[in-house]
């Protein structure tokens, strides 16, 4: 079962979690001399990046990239690398390594090998997942009901392309396999609808249904739940 840690504020919730980060990546760069941690998109990490980027840490020494990533421009309002780029990767942490999931390529299906060439050079496994999760159950880009589910959840490949059935644009997402290989995954809940989701993924159920229970319902890596109001 996940460790969770309550909060009723979410700015407290953020930078607890940053906190909490931060002293894992130090942790790695110690043990191994590099780090790597891998960053979900959306809105739920906003805060936790804005206050990652003020911690002081050998940022040169921590690989950057993402859980998921939509195959729109970089310089896009949707793009998961630029909200990065606008948070992260300023100030201290603009000295961290960056990995796209995003290239030039027409499509995410056509651009997916590119993206795994460039995943070898990442220090594996990630030290550090951050999860977020959809009303849908959803985490990353395996989304239930998408025609790429069953290979999301059972590719040995780091990465695979998506296209969900009801959310904006083509994605580049990890797999389940490359989430669950990471040292310590974390996840980021906030308010009741996903607060219900998340109680009924704790449940026993399939995978498909939920996939956020790829991470919930295993006992393999270590998963921190930070839940605020
Ligand atoms: O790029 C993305 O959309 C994601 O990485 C995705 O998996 C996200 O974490 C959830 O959809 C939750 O999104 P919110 O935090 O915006 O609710």
């Amino acid at each position: 079962m996940p460790t969770e840690y309550h909060f009723t504020d979410g700015g407290a919730a953020a930078a607890d979690l940053a906190t909490r980060i931060a002293s894992l990546l130090s942790e790695a760069i110690a043990a191994r001399g590099t780090a790597s941690l891998a960053l979900s998109g959306g809105r739920s990490p906003k805060p936790v990046l804005e206050a990652l980027a003020r911690t002081p840490l050998d940022w040169s020494k921590v690989v950057v990239t993402l859980v998921d990533e939509r195959w729109v421009a970089p310089a896009a309002p949707d793009s998961n690398e630029r909200l990065l780029r606008d948070t992260l990767l300023t100030g201290p942490a603009a000295a961290a390594q960056f990995v796209p999931m995003k290239n030039d390529a027409a499509d995410a299906y056509a651009g997916q090998p590119a993206v795994e060439a460039a995943f070898a050079a990442i220090p594996w496994p990630l030290d550090i997942v951050l999860l977020g999760m959809g009303e849908d159950g959803h985490t990353a880009s395996l989304f239930p009901a998408a025609a790429e589910l069953a290979d999301g959840l059972s590719s040995t490949a780091r990465t695979i392309a998506v296209t969900p059935p009801a959310a904006p644009h083509q994605r580049l997402s990890l797999t389940a396999s490359a989430i669950l290989a990471a040292r310590h995954i974390f996840l980021q809940i906030s308010g009741d609808a996903k607060k219900a989701v998340y109680a009924q993924a704790l449940e026993d159920g399939p995978v498909e249904t939920l996939p956020i229970r790829l991470a919930l319902l295993q006992a393999q890596t270590p998963v921190e739940v930070w839940i605020s109001a």
